[in-house]
């Protein structure tokens, strides 16, 4: 599933007038595709992803998901298209008190009813392996790190083989080997089942899991010198 942002412009109010965020950016996603988003603290990369993520409605410009206008869409509609293909990693992964590590991240499966218990605890253990939980499974969220908790995020987003991944900083809370495993798992998740992937991430050093880097400054789309992926940006 791809997606495409159309002359995107997103302002805040902020004080007596309005603050730009995002000034006329487009990007293109194609499936199986990964989209490495840079850019100075305030230039707003996660502004970028609340778009995508259709959480946040531009104040110009179109946001096509998988073919789908999603201007069109009902808030209903598009709670559904978030829940059924995507996958969304923010900075503070919005977890359940009560929940354990594990039914955290089996929690949208269950719901959406995909699969067999047993194969969605399967996966679900997998996932939390993956990104170096696996001991901490039975853990509630005020038992573990921010650190682990960002990671039942990832393990989370996961669960349900998003066409669509939006991930915020995805390395800021793990170690340098840790941090290399995720990144790893997202570009062989994002070609094998041809996801379309938004990575935001301050972490220059990891780059080189990305297709395409996408440089934004002051809300606007820079070309990233030495990235051969600039066209048509
Ligand atoms: N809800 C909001 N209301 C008003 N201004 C906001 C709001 N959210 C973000 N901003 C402002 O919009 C601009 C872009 O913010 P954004 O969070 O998208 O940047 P960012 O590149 O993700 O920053 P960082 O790297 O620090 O996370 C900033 O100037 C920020 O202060």
């Amino acid at each position: 599933m791809s997606l495409t942002l159309h002359d995107i412009t997103l302002t805040y109010a902020d004080g007596e007038g309005r603050l730009t965020a995002l000034d006329g950016v487009d990007l293109d996603v194609p499936a199986g595709t990964l989209t490495a988003i840079v850019g100075p603290s305030g230039s707003g990369k996660s502004s970028l992803l609340a778009v995508a993520a259709t959480l946040v409605t531009p104040d110009r410009g179109r946001v096509v998901v998988g073919g789908t206008e999603t201007g069109a869409l009902s808030a209903a509609e598009r709670a559904e298209l978030r829940r059924r293909r995507m996958g969304i990693v923010f900075q503070q992964p919005n977890l359940l008190a009560s929940l354990t590590a594990l039914e955290q991240v089996e929690l949208m499966a269950r719901i959406d009813g995909h699969g067999r218990s047993a194969e969605i605890r399967e996966r679900a253990r997998e996932l939390l392996a993956t990104v170096g939980l696996a001991d901490l499974a039975h853990r509630r969220p005020h038992q573990l790190s921010g650190g682990q908790r960002q990671r039942i995020g990832i393990a989370r987003a996961l669960m349900n083989t998003p066409a669509l991944l939006l991930v915020d900083e995805p390395t800021s809370a793990l170690d340098h080997e840790r941090g290399a495993a995720v990144l790893d798992l997202l570009g062989r998740l994002t070609r094998e089942r041809g996801t379309a992937t938004i990575l935001v991430t301050h972490d220059r050093a990891r780059l080189t899991v990305a297709d395409r880097v996408v440089e934004l400054v002051d809300g606007r789309v820079r070309a990233t010198p030495g990235s051969p992926s600039q066209c048509g940006t």
